[in-house]
């Protein structure tokens, strides 16, 4: 068994999971995870968040995020433009519907990067998805991560952090759980988990 699952080792699916939901607490590794997959695996395709946060140094609007305003988010709300959607920390998120239904429909593997509530939301509308939960080695671990990214003011690491203790005893709630101590190999096991490689 690969040293990174946590639980059983999951059995390969009858069908094969077209829709994954990547969750996990703010900054165990999900876009690290996902970044290093994708570079080797460009044809697996990420669903881009729209987001009332402020871009961070470096982010590009249609690449990691769209970011819109509140009455943008409002709108893309009220029209059920959005496949899920959620406030985290002060700010909402959510997932474009249309691209995502375009790519399913065509038969390609989708993954999607997004909060618990997200996640949760999806299990009810999507129940065919596969939810993968990453995990963090340990919890003094994950606070270093979060401090040591140097994105967040100390208050807002305060509140992502509160939000993973209740992200954290959600993990049974998820179909698979993978720890991320090394990125090559959670990238590498959900490669596989998509079908991918
Ligand atoms: N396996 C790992 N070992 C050590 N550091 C890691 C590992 N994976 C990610 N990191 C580091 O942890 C920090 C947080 O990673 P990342 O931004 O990918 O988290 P995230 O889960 O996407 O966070 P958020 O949910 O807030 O967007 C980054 O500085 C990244 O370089
Ligand atoms: N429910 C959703 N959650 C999302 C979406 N896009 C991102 N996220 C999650 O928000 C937090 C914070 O992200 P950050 O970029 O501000 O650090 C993190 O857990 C993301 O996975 C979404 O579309 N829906």
């Amino acid at each position: 068994m690969a040293a990174t699952f946590r639980g059983t080792t999951p059995e390969p699916p009858d069908v094969r999971p077209r829709l994954t939901v990547l969750s996990g607490p703010s900054g165990v590794g999900k876009s690290t995870v996902v970044a290093h997959m994708r570079k080797a695996h460009p044809e697996v395709w990420l669903s881009v968040s729209a987001t009332t946060r402020k871009p961070r140094p470096g982010e590009q609007h249609g690449v990691h995020y769209f970011f819109v305003t509140d009455d943008e988010m409002d709108k893309l709300i009220a029209n059920g433009e959005l496949l899920e959607w959620a406030e985290f920390a002060g700010n909402r998120y959510g997932t474009p519907r249309a691209a995502v239904l375009e790519r399913l429909e065509r038969g390609e593997p989708v993954l999607l990067e997004i909060d618990l509530q997200g996640a949760r939301q999806v299990r009810e509308t999507m129940p065919e998805a596969q939810l993968v939960f990453l995990a963090p080695p340990s919890w003094e671990e994950l606070v270093r991560r979060l401090t040591g990214r140097g994105t967040e003011p100390p208050e807002v690491i305060e509140r992502r952090l509160e939000a993973a203790k209740i992200e954290l005893a959600a993990e049974p709630e998820f179909d698979v759980t993978l720890v991320n101590t090394s990125v090559e190999d959670v990238a590498r096991e959900l490669l596989a988990l998509m079908d991918v490689v």
